[in-house]
């Protein structure tokens, strides 16, 4: 199957602890029949009252396996365990590689609860391949091979019996449980993603749910989505019994088919009679071993659908993973030149960006602004390379963005996205997020240019930043940035929720930092626009005007009615 590609090349890596696991497996089953073969061929012989120097072998050697057994049982599982985990760990480690750099087309298509469900649930779930598809039947066939070369000494007939017993388990039995298997086919795994999306939304959505009285309704659908997956579960396990059942079922019959052919063999006179007992327990042992048989269609096909559903995840995407490329300079100012790009996100029928083209100089100082929805935000992200254009070309320094390595991107770039997130932990962690080492002294000083004296660096913040205000969020992100040493400066509206005071002193701040760098400011409020070297005017994902403040207001254009109808609502005088 090609889903599980990644789990066999991690299987390879592993190849030491699985071919210990193997072994111990192999060891402990053939150790396993020996013993209860020994303890029948023992149980057998009291009765022709053997010397007692042959029971003191006999029960030597059955204690002597019984601790091989236990020995090499936990060897098996220890080796075996040991890969699992460390397979889990690379699968998880090249799963995120490959998520990562595509998050943004990822977060468009799936919902955050199934993405959850995904990258803990079926990653977790690729354990049961190797644990119960890949190796057991390996050792199954092993040890099977060898009870059936064993009792072939004594009787063809029973080495047969065997043979045919272990044709049924290995493939009437999993068949059956396949046929059921496909129609409960990856159900458990979809309701746990329902309900692992209809938590995530009652916990991000709670307060608008309550404030519209839909609390309750979203309440009930996350208890349906409970009962539904426990449903499933109970479905799936009954399954599993039933596959469990059958195996026991043929192991009795294989049993007393043994018990017949012994007696009838005894009777004929070609099997001496002390050794049925010890073919009896040797079939019922072997049989035991083969119990991973009957549960191992369930088990691979879940495990295929996990990988499926993985492999889904990272394919599914209109961002290419990144290919190491080139570095952006950051010794020097950035400049920054949009030829005829366009983009439509994925599913949408109109472009967000319609052939933009503008370039914006190393050290300029610009202003992009428009009504919402007009394409401001979408430029940071395809200059952030978080979007690929659908056409046209973006450089940095004159290099093609496709060139460029995103980290070298993202390492020049002090950007403050619109809705920033904040971490659970302390101030502190979320300014030193970029990982850079900074005293706290310099933390304070930054604390205290973006007007959040008060704030120490020990306060909690909590998850997603609940505990702060608006404004004091838009702050603490600035501080951030501030600690950082980029060249080029992306602020997507960092001062929409401050008072014009507040926003004129952290701007002020903000420009004296980036005097010689690029810096693009997306704006809503058209005040303090006059100093900027150039402002760009968008509506519906194209530019319409660009130029100084001076010039726009002389044009008396798009921008300038715009300016007079912020002076109207804020009862300030039209320009002329
Ligand atoms: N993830 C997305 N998937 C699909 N369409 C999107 C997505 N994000 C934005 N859009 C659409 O792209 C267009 C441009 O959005 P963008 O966020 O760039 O506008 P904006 O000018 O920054 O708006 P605002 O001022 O409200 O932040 C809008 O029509 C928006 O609906």
């Amino acid at each position: 199957m090609n889903e599980l590609a990644m789990m066999s090349k991690a299987m390879i890596q592993e190849r030491k602890d699985i071919l210990l696991s193997i072994l111990g497996g192999f060891v402990a089953g053939i150790a396993g029949v020996g013993l209860f073969s020994a303890s029948g061929y023992m149980i057998a012989q009291t009765v022709f009252a053997p010397p007692l120097y042959t029971l003191i072998v006999l029960t030597s050697m059955v204690k002597l396996l019984g601790f091989v057994r236990a020995a090499s049982r936990y060897g098996e599982r220890l080796y075996s365990h040991r890969a699992t985990f460390s397979m889990l760990s690379r699968l998880r480690t090249s799963f995120f590689a490959k998520l990562i750099p595509i998050t943004p087309g990822i977060l468009n298509k799936n919902r955050s609860g199934d993405l959850l469900a995904r990258i803990v649930g079926d990653v977790e779930s690729l354990q049961n391949y190797f644990l119960r598809v890949a190796y057991p039947p390996i050792i199954v066939v092993m040890v099977f091979l060898s009870t059936v070369l064993f009792t072939s000494v004594y009787s063809l007939w029973v080495a047969c019996l065997l043979v045919l017993g272990m044709l049924i388990t290995a493939f009437v039995v999993p068949g059956i449980v396949l046929l059921g298997q496909r129609k409960i086919h990856g159900r458990v795994r979809q309701q746990r993603a329902l309900l692992s999306t209809e938590v995530t939304e009652v916990l991000y959505g709670f307060r608008d749910l309550k404030v519209y009285g839909q609390l309750e309704q979203r309440e009930q659908q996350l208890q349906q989505a409970s009962a539904a997956l426990a449903l499933e579960q109970q479905r799936a396990a009954g399954h599993l019994l039933l596959g469990q059942s059958m195996h026991i079922f043929v192991t009795y019959l294989v049993t007393w088919g043994v018990l017949v052919v012994g007696a009838w063999l005894i009777m004929d006179g070609s099997l001496a009679g002390v050794y049925l007992a010890m073919l009896i327990l040797a079939t019922q042992t072997v049989f035991e071993e083969a119990t991973a048989m009957a549960v191992l269609p369930v088990y691979k096909q879940d495990s295929e659908h996990a990988a499926r559903r993985l492999t889904e995840t990272v394919q599914s995407s209109d961002v290419q993973p990144a290919q190491p490329g080139g570095q952006c300079a950051t010794e020097q100012a950035v400049s920054v030149q949009l030829s005829h790009v366009t983009f439509q996100y994925e599913g949408e029928w109109r472009a967000a960006l319609n052939d933009i083209s503008i370039t914006f100089p190393p050290g300029s100082k610009t202003a992009i602004v428009g009504p919402s929805g007009s394409g401001k935000s979408t430029i940071v992200d395809l200059l952030l390379k978080l979007r690929e254009p659908t056409s046209g070309d973006i450089q940095l320094n004159d290099v093609s963005l496709s060139k460029l390595d995103e980290e070298s991107i993202w390492q020049t770039s002090n950007v403050v996205l619109q809705q920033g997130h904040f971490f659970k932990g302390t101030v502190r962690d979320n300014l030193l997020l970029n990982g850079e080492e900074h005293a706290d002294e310099q933390l304070a000083a930054v604390l205290n240019k973006v007007q959040l004296p008060n704030m120490s660096l020990g306060d909690t913040v909590y998850e997603k930043g609940e505990n702060l205000s608006d404004g004091e969020k838009q702050r603490l992100a600035l501080a951030r940035v501030m600690l950082r040493s980029g060249r080029m400066w992306l602020l997507d509206e960092p001062t929409s929720s401050l008072d014009y005071v507040t926003e004129q002193h952290v701007l002020q701040q903000v420009f004296a930092q980036s005097a010689d760098d690029t810096l693009l400011l997306i704006c809503h409020r058209l005040t303090g626009l006059e100093k900027m070297d150039q402002i760009v005017v968008m509506d519906r994902g194209m530019i319409v005007e660009t130029g100084s403040f001076k010039e726009l207001m002389e044009q008396q254009g798009y921008f300038y009615e715009m300016k007079n109808i912020e002076l109207q609502m804020i009862g300030d005088q039209p320009s002329a």
